[in-house]
């Protein structure tokens, strides 16, 4: 099939994501903070039957992304798709951000997906091919969450930079699509989860409860879920598709 490098793949999201794009039978890059993280899912790739890579990298670092897709290309022989999943929260009320948690959350959230968008181009164009570029944005990019001010300003920035280069780049044969999910019990939920508690007196597990139970479909989001819309995103099914940022939030409710 094809090569696909995923950031932020060392848990959640972007593990469930490598598995599912291994077992549809995609070659996979990890990429992530920590090796031991992701040498871990790379051990579940091979299990697959698919091609696993590990590369560590800090995505709010240009150069270091950069780095990732040619190790990409060097260790699976081929480059063509990009999953720019790695993401950081951030919960605080508006009144208590100061500059250096703008620009920390900024750095990887923006930056990051921002650096992974001009590598691939750069790496696709470079072999003249295609290819598709995967962003994360989420729930609080289509709507701003009380608390979640500067989280939900870069996922809305996330979709915003989808949307320019889908146009920058639909001559070349590139799709840009990104994917949001709602709330998905990962390890973020549990840091945001904890944050609420602290900032609101809430119990601890009662802000997720809370949202969960504004889920239409009545169930939690796993990361399998996002998963399932990644690898739709980055199969041939989606070749006609671009600029698109849709919610995959089992019909969130509450906000
Ligand atoms: N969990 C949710 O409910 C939810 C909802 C909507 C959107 N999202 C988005 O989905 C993505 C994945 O979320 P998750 O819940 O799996 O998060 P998570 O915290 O469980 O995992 C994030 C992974 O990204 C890695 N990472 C963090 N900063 C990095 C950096 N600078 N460079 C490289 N890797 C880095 C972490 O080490 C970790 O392995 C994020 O972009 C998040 O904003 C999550």
């Amino acid at each position: 099939m094809s090569a696909v490098l995923v950031t932020g793949a060392g848990q959640g999201i972007g593990r469930a994501i490598a598995l599912r794009l291994a077992n549809d039978g995609h070659d996979i890059a990890l990429v992530d903070l920590v090796e031991d993280k992701i040498a871990g899912v790379a051990d579940e790739v091979r299990e697959t039957g698919s091609k696993a890579t590990t590369f560590v990298a800090d995505v709010s670092d240009r150069d270091q992304v950069f780095a990732a897709v040619e190790h990409t290309h060097e260790a699976l022989g081929g480059f063509d798709v990009i999953v720019n999943n790695a993401g950081i929260a951030q919960v605080a009320p508006l009144d208590d951000v100061r500059p250096e948690d703008t620009k920390k959350i900024w750095a990887v959230n923006v930056d990051g997906v921002l650096w992974g968008i001009q590598a691939a181009a750069a790496k696709f164009r470079s072999l003249g091919q295609k290819g598709k570029i995967i962003n994360a944005s989420s729930i609080a990019g289509h709507d701003g969450f009380a608390m979640l001010g500067v989280y939900s300003a870069t996922k809305f920035a996330v979709r915003a930079l989808t949307q320019a280069a889908a146009k920058e780049y639909a001559a070349e044969g590139i799709t840009v699509n990104a994917y949001c999910p709602g709330v998905v019990g990962t390890d973020m939920w549990v840091t945001i989860d904890k944050r609420f508690a602290e900032l609101t007196g809430a119990a601890e597990g009662e802000t997720y409860d809370k949202f969960v139970g504004g889920i239409a479909l009545g169930r939690a989001q796993t990361p399998e879920d996002v998963a399932a819309f990644v690898s739709y995103l980055a199969g041939p099914d989606s070749d006609y598709m671009t600029g698109q940022a849709p919610l995959i939030d089992g019909g969130l409710v509450y906000r």
